[in-house]
């Protein structure tokens, strides 16, 4: 594969800081190319936002890049080791398809991954492919979009190119490439991964990357490892705190799909829940529930746990010492998480001060929806919108009522005005969410039809949730109830 210098025009403007890390953290591999690559999905804004000429991306030679046919010269491609535990299950994974080509220097300053996902089998693949199918990458890039425009930290979504090849996945599906942007790929895996096999100075030089890259404008620390659990830790109680708040499951909360930069990544079987109810699952391989809605604080808390094991050799000389500090920071994960979750159901509710039963009147109305299998977004957007439609279980009942009226009382008790608090809800309360009928319908046009309308309509809808512009009402509408549950998928 030609590497060349055809591209300075399209903005590329590369590092390869990673490749600078010991060279057990990575293998150094080109792209297998593709046959008919074709750009079906492109994110413009987020390419200005880059530094790239948008225009000159989307020509024939942009796309060889996406596709992996071609690479700008100041490329480094590479596949990054990491292990994780998945569903419990501890193991050695690194990136089976994907290839990170290099990081982005933009023009505000920043850093920032970016990766072709699909791009052919690494050392990594174990008996996968090394690819992907189109449904699963656009899937990928329409949640993270709407992810990011719900104000969740994500790796974002570049482009998707369809290769013209076919990848089989219990049938024949079109294949796909994504290209991923991340503040970094560095996963609590990455560091379980040199905790196993690496040295301790293997350790420290990723421990040090990692604080250089996410931490580095925090004042001076006397001990920066403790301080790097501290912040990732903090990091994941808000992220998590705000799934919650938005009503996302993650789907497949493995090690290896929790970042040490506090972006959401890896959008296999997630999905938004609808009718409200702390066990909820989609993924059609979680028989056990393990990552439920309700079960996504906790399974943080173990995979911080995880995070510290790892660090703990850099922690403090003293084993017990180290063990000591690294229990400290775990065991505050819980309030630290319930205290940025409260904080957001304020807002939701249009609360600007802090009570003491504060929780009990956001439990209660949680106790109420999940007792009339009330819509998790549409109700707080019948809050927000102080419209509670006649035929929805929840609102016709008394105890509702009764609710509202502590709800209203608690609003007269702060001095904020009425209009202000308004508004505060509409900036935490979505007029929409990506719904699971319509992604799934927007994917069907696409991939079955080769039609984009669809898709293009409902990612504009989904870039300003908080907009509640009349396009979007059709978009709360829900389904009728399915004849069977809704249903994700690993391996994809
Ligand atoms: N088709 C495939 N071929 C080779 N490896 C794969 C394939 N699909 C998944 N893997 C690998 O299996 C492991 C776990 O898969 P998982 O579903 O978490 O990953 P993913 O969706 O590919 O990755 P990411 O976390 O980067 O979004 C990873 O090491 C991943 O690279
Ligand atoms: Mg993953």
């Amino acid at each position: 594969m030609k590497t060349n210098n055809e591209f300075p025009h399209q903005g590329w403007n590369l590092d390869n800081s990673y490749a600078r890390l010991p060279e057990s953290f990575f293998t150094q591999l080109t792209p297998s190319p593709v046959s008919s690559p074709e750009l079906v999905i492109f994110n413009d804004s987020l390419a200005s936002a880059l530094g790239f000429q948008s225009k000159e991306l989307q020509s024939k030679e942009g796309i060889e890049i996406f596709a992996g046919n071609k690479m700008p010269e100041t490329a480094y491609p590479l596949a990054q080791a990491y292990a994780g535990h998945q569903f419990g299950h501890f193991t050695m994974l690194g990136d089976g398809r994907a290839l990170l080509i290099g990081e982005q220097l933009t023009p505000a300053g920043e850093r920032v991954d970016i990766q072709l996902k699909g791009s052919g089998r690494t050392p990594f693949s174990r008996g996968g492919d090394g690819r992907a199918a189109l449904g699963p990458m656009l899937r990928e890039y329409v949640i993270s979009e709407a992810m990011h425009a719900l104000g969740i930290p994500t790796t974002r979504s570049l482009a998707v190119v369809a290769t013209g090849e076919v990848v089989y996945r219990e049938t024949e599906l079109p294949g796909a490439v994504l290209t991923r942007v991340a503040a970094s790929h560095l996963r609590v895996g990455t560091f379980q991964y040199a905790a196993r096999w690496g040295s301790k100075k293997d350790l420290q030089a990723l421990a040090d990357y990692a604080w250089d890259r996410h931490f580095s404008d925090l004042p001076a620390v006397q001990n920066r490892y403790l301080s790097l659990l501290q912040q990732v830790a903090a990091r994941q109680a808000q992220l998590i705190a705000k799934w919650q708040l938005a009503g996302f499951i993650h789907g497949v909360m493995n090690t290896d799909n929790m970042t040490i930069s506090g972006e959401t990544i890896d959008y296999g079987p997630c999905a938004f829940m609808d009718t409200f109810d702390p066990k909820t699952v989609f993924s059609s391989i979680d028989v056990q529930g393990r990552y439920a809605y309700g079960n996504q604080p906790r399974i943080g808390e173990w995979n911080l746990a995880r995070f510290a094991e790892a660090l703990l050799p850099l922690l403090d000389d003293d084993e017990q010492a180290a063990v000591d500090q690294a229990q400290d920071v775990i065991s505050n994960f819980a309030s630290q998480f319930r205290q940025e979750w409260l904080n957001g159901m304020r807002a939701k509710l249009g609360i600007t001060n802090e009570e003491k039963q504060d929780i009990s009147l956001v439990e209660d109305l949680l106790g109420m929806m999940q007792q009339e299998k009330a819509d998790y977004t549409n109700t707080f957007r019948a809050l927000t919108l102080g419209e509670y439609p006649a035929d929805t279980a929840l609102f016709a009942g008394s105890a509702f009522k009764q609710w509202e009226e502590r709800w209203q009382s608690r609003l007269g008790r702060q001095t904020c005005p009425e209009a202000e608090s308004k508004q505060l809800m509409k900036r935490h309360n979505p007029a929409i969410i990506p719904r699971n009928h319509l992604v799934e319908e927007a994917l069907a046009a696409a991939v079955d039809h080769g039609d984009y309308d669809v898709l293009h309509r409902l990612l504009a809808a989904l870039a300003d949730p908080y907009a509640y512009s009349p396009e979007q009402t059709a978009y709360a509408v829900l389904p009728p109830p399915p004849s069977q549950p809704y249903q994700t998928y690993c391996g994809t």
